[in-house]
């Protein structure tokens, strides 16, 4: 299927000076990243932090510019555009179709505005809706969230998080977006009510024909949301599979580092576990060479240490691990299911 959304060879370098005189420093904290999303998919994007996992979220929607690569988006029964080749305001017609939702609903919204104004601001900005009707469509999503329309006059501080999160997911769809970016969208909230809000954020998929790219450090919530996880490392894609596959047979150690660190209720497995984890995310700054990952990998070769490997096609997944065909790697489900489980409301 034709992707709605393509990254190609996408790389993001920042250069910043510690201090006025002090040296300059580069970063970078995307390095050659590749993936797309199909119309109607949730694709997750996984990793620990500073990964660059937000750093992609806001190349693709043009929040910064990027250093190398494009960013292609197909807008159903249009030509395909590059996002990456517009300036500021050729931007601006796409910025409706493409949403973000943030982790933190307390620092995303205005707390000095009302939360009809959070939600009107957008249709207004775009001048799409004024009078009565700006009205009636603000009501209207907001109840599709689950605020009642009588709450349109309260400040942000009046509602829970759980309800904070739900204003800015109703503000993110009162444009009708095609493509909703979510960045770490539960991870401050309890599980409880991120089980509320996982739910909430499918059914609107379903109803406004939405799709996800979801950002996410916790496994447990992309095994229950995602159709497809792309992990990243240290700026790089090192594996992008569809979520059943990766989660039982993951193809990359770093992924299987990740799936070890899912919650486990056994204190002798969580042992045996924390053994095969070997040291610490290296500093961006001084990116090893070769694979990005062999500092921490117990399979590292010479080779590995020299050479970088190429994203490739091993089974229903992509990996970049030299040793991917041959690796026998635990998945979740080993020997005792480790994920949780989110029930529907
Ligand atoms: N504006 C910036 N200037 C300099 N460095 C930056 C900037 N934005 C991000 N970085 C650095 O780029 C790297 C990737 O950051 P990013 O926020 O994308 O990671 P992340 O995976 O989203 O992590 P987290 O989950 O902690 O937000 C980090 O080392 C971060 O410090």
């Amino acid at each position: 299927m034709t992707a709605l959304l393509s990254v190609e060879n996408v790389s993001k370098t920042f250069s910043f000076r510690s201090g006025w005189f002090g040296p300059l420093t580069t970063l970078d904290a995307l390095c050659d990243v590749t993936l797309s999303v199909a119309p109607g998919e949730t694709l997750a994007v996984v990793g620990e932090s500073g990964c660059g996992k937000t750093t992609l979220g806001r190349s693709i929607v043009r929040a910064q510019p990027v250093t190398a690569g494009k960013v292609t988006y197909r807008p159903p029964g249009h030509d395909p555009v590059e996002l990456t080749a517009l300036d500021k305001r050729a931007m601006k017609p796409w910025r409706r179709d493409i949403r973000m939702i943030f982790q933190d609903p307390m620092s995303s919204l205005n707390p000095h505005m009302r939360v009809f104004d959070i939600v009107a601001e957008p249709l207004r900005i775009h001048r799409l809706a004024r009078g009565q009707e700006l009205e009636e469509r603000v009501a209207g999503v907001l109840e599709k969230v689950g605020i009642p329309r009588d709450a349109m006059g309260r400040y942000p501080h009046a509602f829970s998080g759980g309800q904070r999160q739900r204003i800015g997911i109703a503000r993110a769809l009162v444009l009708d977006p095609k493509l909703v970016i979510a960045d770490e969208a539960v991870s401050a909230l309890d599980v409880s009510i991120q089980a509320q809000v996982l739910n909430l954020l499918e059914d609107l998929k379903d109803e406004f024909g939405l799709t996800y790219i979801f950002i996410s450090h916790d496994l447990g919530v992309v095994n229950y949301i995602a159709d497809r996880v792309v992990v990243m490392y240290l700026g790089h894609v090192v594996e992008n599979a569809p979520t059943e596959a990766l989660f039982e047979r993951p193809r990359h150690p770093y992924t299987e580092i990740l799936l070890e660190a899912l919650p486990i209720a056994d204190p002798a497995r969580r042992m045996r576990r924390a053994k095969t984890v070997r040291g610490e995310i290296p500093y961006l700054g001084s990116r090893p060479t070769g694979c990005p990952f062999h500092t921490r990998c117990r399979f590292a070769e010479d080779r590995c240490r020299t050479e970088k490997p190429a994203l490739r096609k091993v089974g229903e997944t992509e990996v970049a691990c030299h040793f991917a065909e041959t690796l026998e790697l635990k998945g979740a489900y080993g020997d005792a299911p480790a994920t949780r489980t989110f029930a529907k409301a």
